[in-house]
């Protein structure tokens, strides 16, 4: 059995695949698409993070391949359809990340709330900027999660820690769920009305795209703060640039964007926008969801092996 895997992960953790397997780990390939695709005959399991295109072109190209192991959550990355009509099975790995990107969400929230640690510059230029830094609290506002699954949980658990109220809006989950207990069910319109935070937990598909558009953003609550650690898709970029330079949003946390690498090019947008927080991608990955990812996917992948016809 051989596995490719394309983008970084923790190497100790391929040690679980044990001597039975040759692991090809080269996180040079996801930038290198005719190296991957040469990499391919003979591969029987493919581990991939959000950047490695698993489209038809690719499975063609792998023709043994019989699992797709995902170091994360999102499978837009990934042509389900096409894999399905392989035989090839896709394995996420659901729950690994949850606790990084719940803790981020929180961290971003309060930061923006406060707005008060930028003044490191100023301070040590001799300034005093108290009044200026007078932020607001987390306890008593609203924390609005668009869908509520298991990131968005673990979000509302520590938001509510914090004494602020939870929100959400998730029409796949059943009203009668027990989920919902101590969280406000709302629609989409009620939650953008009503949120302080409002923070994005939801895939990327062709119902969430762009679902934070202009109109729903100038329906959110003036100077609200936005989140987005799910997928850049699903909120308008420039419309949100614009609300936050207008100081109609309060502030936002962007780790995710409808280009990714964000180019020099496409993060002019950006460019002199206020109490906005950029990030990388890395709000799921922290140094244990890095371990646990890629532990719970070498798994995943294994037992795949293990269970396919030969
Ligand atoms: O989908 C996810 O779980 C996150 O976007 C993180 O994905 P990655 O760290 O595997 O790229």
């Amino acid at each position: 059995m051989r596995v490719v895997v394309s983008e970084f992960m923790d190497t100790e953790a391929l040690a679980g695949f044990g001597e039975e397997v040759e692991v090809v780990h080269d996180p040079g390939l996801v930038d290198d698409r005719g190296a991957l695709i040469a990499a391919l005959p003979g591969t029987h399991g493919l581990i991939v993070r959000n950047r490695t295109q698993v489209d038809a072109a690719l499975l063609e190209a792998a023709p043994d391949l019989r699992v797709v192991g995902r170091l994360g959550v999102g499978l837009d990355n990934i042509d389900l359809a096409s894999c399905k009509a392989r035989g090839v099975k896709v394995c996420p790995a659901t729950g690994a990340n949850t606790l990084s990107v719940a803790e981020y969400v929180i961290s971003t929230a309060l930061s923006l709330l406060r707005g008060a640690y930028g003044s490191k510059a100023t301070m040590i230029a001799g300034e005093w900027p108290r009044n200026a830094l007078i932020g607001g609290e987390a306890s008593g506002r609203v924390m609005g999660l668009v869908g509520y699954g298991g990131i968005a949980r673990a979000v509302a658990e520590r938001a509510r820690a914090l004494g602020m109220r939870i929100a959400a809006h998730d029409p796949f989950l059943d009203a009668g769920d027990p989920a919902w207990q101590g969280v406000e069910n709302c629609t989409l319109p009620e939650l953008l009305a009503g949120a302080d935070i409002l923070s994005l937990h939801v895939p990327l598909s062709e119902g969430t795209r762009n679902l934070i558009g202009p109109e729903a953003i100038s329906a959110m609550k003036p100077g609200a703060i936005v989140i987005n650690t799910a997928r850049g898709g699903v909120i308008d970029e420039p419309a949100l640039a614009r609300a936050l330079t207008e100081g109609r949003l309060g502030g936002a946390a962007l780790d995710v964007f409808a280009t990714e690498p964000l180019t020099a090019e496409a993060g002019k947008i950006f460019e002199g926008v206020p109490n906005l927080i950029l990030t990388p991608h890395i709000a799921g990955v922290t140094d244990e969801g890095n371990v646990r990812v890629s532990t719970v996917t070498v798994r995943n992948v294994k037992e795949a092996l293990a269970d396919a016809p030969a």
